[in-house]
């Protein structure tokens, strides 16, 4: 996993998934090296690097040109270029056409989160995954719920990392924001 300082950032894109998100999304997909990983709103690309490494084929979607960007420069740092196709567009528009695949992860979703979850899970292969990061209370509802009315078996874990600040006189342990991170699995 690189460090969150590695990772290429700018001020039109949303910044990173945190290093110690990125572990914890990366184990709730349960990743295996065949699969084809789908994701949703790849912003800077953090989460993709990581997908790049383990996945067998990976889609790397975002309706912001200035995200799409991002992750190409991010992903040719690290030497991953090639192991990723990067689609630009919306969602909604792109997931009708693609193939099936057995993992889709959501980062970001607009405001059309049940649409994405609903399109999403139609084309998930048997034992398929979603993973869904969630910072608003409203997402992390709406994605519990649409999981479950979709029958999938739904688990939601909320994170909250601290980290520490070396000091001359100590370390002080900073906050950062809870993030949820729910996940279906199909059963
Ligand atoms: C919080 S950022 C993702 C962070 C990313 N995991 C990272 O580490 O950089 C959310 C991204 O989702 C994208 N997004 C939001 N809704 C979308 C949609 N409906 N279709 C495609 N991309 C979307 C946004 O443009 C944004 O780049």
């Amino acid at each position: 996993m690189i460090s969150d300082e590695e990772i290429l950032k700018s001020k039109d894109v949303p910044g990173p998934t945190k290093e110690e998100i990125r572990c914890l999304v990366l184990c709730k997909a349960r990743i295996k090296k065949n699969d084809y990983v789908v994701e949703v709103g790849c912003g800077t690309g953090a989460i993709t690097i990581e997908l790049a490494k383990k996945a067998g084929r990976i889609d790397a979607i975002d309706k912001n040109i200035k995200a799409i960007n991002l992750t190409r420069k991010n992903l040719k740092k690290q030497g991953l270029l090639d192991r990723v196709n990067i689609i630009h567009g919306e969602a909604t528009e792109v997931l009708k056409n693609l193939k099936n695949f057995d993992v889709m992860i959501v980062g970001g979703s607009g405001g059309k989160l049940q649409e994405i979850l609903n399109i999403g899970s139609k084309k998930l292969t048997e034992n398929g995954r979603i993973v869904i990061t969630a910072i608003l209370l409203e997402t992390k509802v709406e994605a519990v719920h649409t999981l479950q009315n979709l029958g999938f078996k739904t688990e939601i874990i909320e994170v909250n990392i601290s980290k520490g600040r070396i000091l001359d006189r100590g370390t002080m342990m900073l906050a950062n924001n809870p993030i949820s991170i729910i996940t279906g699995y199909l059963q």
